[in-house]
């Protein structure tokens, strides 16, 4: 070899031999930019939170399902001027193809039912916690990267489906602790706004982009949106009707408005009635400025919202019966719902009703005297674990107070430890945390023991 490479071997094998350690670069600790490490707390926190979506999505018959983080670009290349594909996390792949991480899982979904339309059963209730993504230039710093709950009903048109979406949703509600009196559920039906824009003559395919505008004006004021509206050939007379009618906040004003026969009236009457049978109606509320910024909502849509109006939006949804169609598949209804891990983890913590408990930790600690003994902990160690008891072994010699703070810490309940005489005899001493009682057990007796578990 070459006096280079054995220099360069020497310099970085110099410090595996005790030598003075190369010149190396530090590593930067922090992930990148727009997402967060999950450590063992957290990760407690995490599957706390899935833990429940999974729980009431099974509660009500939903099916996990998953998909690729990655998805073509296409997949996301509406032209209607959402925020969600204006910031997309996207980029050309070594082989030349335009792709992007997903920014939300209901094109991801709606690609796979077209793919297995034949062979699906209808209705489709399917739930999943993907990994979402944007690129956001850093100006606020805000995170990049989220969770996001996703329930969605294929195959079913009426508004049953967005009543068992809201059923489910506030099931979550009510598991984790909250209550009407602090999350609030807005419900309008975007039916609302298009017979307002037919009956003002504006042509049908201004109604979605008009959607994601009026969608805007929760963010900022209408000077900021009365441009976009006009070219999109919305006169000032046009812009006050959509505003008055966005005002409406009951069902009566709704058929003042609209007239009783309107559609959009009757699929939200038909909305809160069937709400009322599920006992939620004291989460709704009819509020016809809710359009959400999806472009392919099509009726009904759903906002959860906390009711001190501090935080952002908790969790959205609503009907989307044209997203196959749009992807030049067959029509296919379906109504869903998506619900993030941040907004929600924020209002618990305000209301104090984020799980306290210590992570489920080993039920017992296994240590032995002093090195000699590493196999004979080992020994036991095995035998618990065969038997279903989780058994965190100490590895290396630490000091036998060490092993009893270190027990108390990870919540375990035995603490089992191998001792040089007693070994001998074929016994191992068993110590209960919570009665501090202990005793010398044949090393085949301390499984049933532990099994027992009853505090002696
Ligand atoms: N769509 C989306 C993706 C990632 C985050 Br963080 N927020 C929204």
């Amino acid at each position: 070899a070459s006096a280079a490479v054995l220099q360069d071997a020497e310099k970085r094998g110099g410090a595996a031999r005790g030598g003075p350690p190369a010149a190396v670069e530090k590593l930067d600790l922090k992930p990148p930019k727009g997402t967060r490490d999950v450590f063992p707390e957290d990760m407690r926190l995490r599957n706390w939170l899935f833990g429940h979506w999974r729980g009431v999505a099974s509660s009500f018959g939903f099916e996990e399902y998953d998909a690729p983080v990655l998805e073509s670009e296409s997949l996301y290349t509406r032209k209607s001027g959402e925020e969600v594909t204006q910031q997309l996390y996207c980029f050309e792949d070594k082989g030349g193809r335009r792709v992007s991480l997903r920014p939300e899982m209901t094109p991801s979904l709606a690609r796979m039912v077209m793919a297995k339309r034949k062979s699906l059963t209808l209705p489709v209730k399917w739930f999943s916690i993907p990994q979402c993504w944007r690129y956001e230039r850093m100006t606020r710093g805000r995170r990049r990267e989220h969770y996001q709950w996703n329930m969605d009903i294929w195959g079913v048109s009426g508004v049953a489906a967005e009543a068992e979406l809201l059923g489910a949703m506030v099931t979550f509600f009510e598991r984790v602790g909250l209550r009407a009196e602090d999350v609030g559920i807005r419900v309008n039906s975007r039916g609302v706004l298009t017979e307002v824009l037919h009956s003002l003559g504006v042509p049908g395919d201004k109604h979605t982009a008009t959607c994601v505008l009026v969608d805007k004006l929760d963010k900022m004021p209408l000077e900021a949106v009365a441009g976009d509206l006009a070219e999109l050939g919305l006169e000032e007379t046009s812009v006050k009707r959509l505003l008055e009618v966005m005002e409406l906040r009951d069902m009566g004003g709704v058929e003042a408005f609209l007239g009783k026969e309107s559609p959009a009236a009757e699929e939200l009457r038909k909305l809160f009635a069937l709400a009322e049978s599920y006992g939620i109606s004291d989460w709704l509320v009819l509020d016809c400025s809710v359009v959400r910024g999806l472009a392919y909502y099509t009726g009904t849509v759903f906002e959860a919202f906390d009711r001190r109006g501090k935080l952002r939006a908790i969790a959205g949804g609503g009907r989307y019966d044209a997203l196959l169609e749009s992807f030049g598949g067959e029509a296919l209804p379906a109504a869903g719902f998506g619900f993030g891990d941040a907004v929600i983890v924020e209002l618990l913590s305000d209301r104090g009703l984020l799980p306290k408990e210590a992570g489920p930790g080993a039920t017992a600690v296994v240590f032995g005297w002093d090195d000699e003994l590493q196999g004979a902990a080992t020994e036991v160690a095995a035998s618990l674990r065969r038997e279903g008891i989780s058994v965190d072994l100490v590895l290396q010699p630490r000091k036998t107070k060490a092993n009893f703070k270190h027990a108390t810490r990870v919540g375990a309940t035995y603490v089992v430890m191998v001792a040089p005489s007693e070994w001998e005899a074929g016994k191992v001493s068993v110590k209960d945390l919570r009665t501090s009682d202990q005793k010398e057990l044949p090393v085949g007796e301390v499984a049933s023991h532990i099994l027992a578990g009853d505090v002696a």
